[in-house]
């Protein structure tokens, strides 16, 4: 069950260009409520005195959540930790783990969890800032559970990005960055993955209340629009 079902989400990401004010006044009300949640306080290894505020942003391979990821940054002052990214960096780094990560998105495959998580928390760890978009992950319930437990905290929010199968196709083709995984055979590889092991994530945090999907087609600044007001409700809180 999705929250766009819920008065929340459709109210946040209805089609319609102007929600009625007393809609506004509502949205505004229940995202404070559920964004702005205590932050959390690191209980794993993470410092006990660091306040942590993260958002977990999901979606298919090209759905553009980094696109929209350095939007947030830009207007919200988040610090932005790409999974993808980081194990990139990894495998420039000639590192063993970089070996076998390099054989593994090759092929699409997701990472251990445990390779992926240690490199998120040495990040976060690194960070004075406690407010972290945490982009590509988790991916499956492997990485949701390992991330848990290595850096005892859960998400406050998580965005998912909704896309069609072929525009994420179109997008990828199309992103030249010269990635090894940006070709028609390891794509398709990585959105049978994606449509695999995605979903009980997604279903975890819906059922927990912290899931805002987000229509992925339109111009990217049509899309930020959508994300703009869940960040906004809670601007100057943290
Ligand atoms: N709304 C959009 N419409 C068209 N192209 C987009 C849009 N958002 C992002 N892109 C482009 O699609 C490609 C994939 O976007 P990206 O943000 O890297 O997605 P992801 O991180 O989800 O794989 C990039 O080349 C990006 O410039
Ligand atoms: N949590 C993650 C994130 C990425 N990855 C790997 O890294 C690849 C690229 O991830 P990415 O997030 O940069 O890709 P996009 O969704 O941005 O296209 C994935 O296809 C996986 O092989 C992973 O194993 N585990
Ligand atoms: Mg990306």
């Amino acid at each position: 069950m999705w929250r766009r079902a819920t008065s929340l989400s459709s109210l946040i990401f209805s089609s319609s260009r102007r929600p009625l004010r007393d809609q506004q006044g509502a949205y505004s009300l229940k995202a404070w409520e559920f964004f702005c949640a205590e932050p959390f306080k690191g209980e794993g290894c993470l410092s006990k005195e660091k306040n942590l505020f993260i958002t977990f942003v999901l979606g298919g391979p090209g759905s553009g959540k980094g696109t929209q990821c350095a939007k947030i940054v830009e207007n919200f002052g988040y610090t932005h930790l790409s999974a993808g990214e980081l194990l990139r960096q990894e495998i420039a780094s000639n590192s063993e783990d970089g070996a076998v990560i390099l054989d593994m998105i090759k092929e699409g495959k997701i990472v251990p969890s445990e390779m992926t998580v240690k490199l998120l928390k040495k990040e976060m760890e690194s960070c004075d800032n406690g407010k972290f978009l945490i982009d590509g992950f988790p991916r499956n319930e492997e990485n949701r559970i390992a991330f848990e437990q290595i850096i005892g905290a859960e998400p406050n929010s998580v965005l998912f990005f909704d896309c069609p199968e072929e525009e994420m196709i179109k997008r990828v083709l199309n992103r030249n960055e010269g990635r090894v995984d940006d070709n028609i055979d390891t794509i398709r590889k990585r959105l049978k993955v994606f449509a695999a092991s995605h979903y009980p994530v997604i279903e975890y945090y819906s059922k927990k209340g912290k899931l805002y999907k987000i229509d992925a087609i339109g111009t990217e600044d049509e899309i930020f629009e959508r994300v703009r007001p869940v960040f906004a409700a809670c601007k100057g809180a943290h």
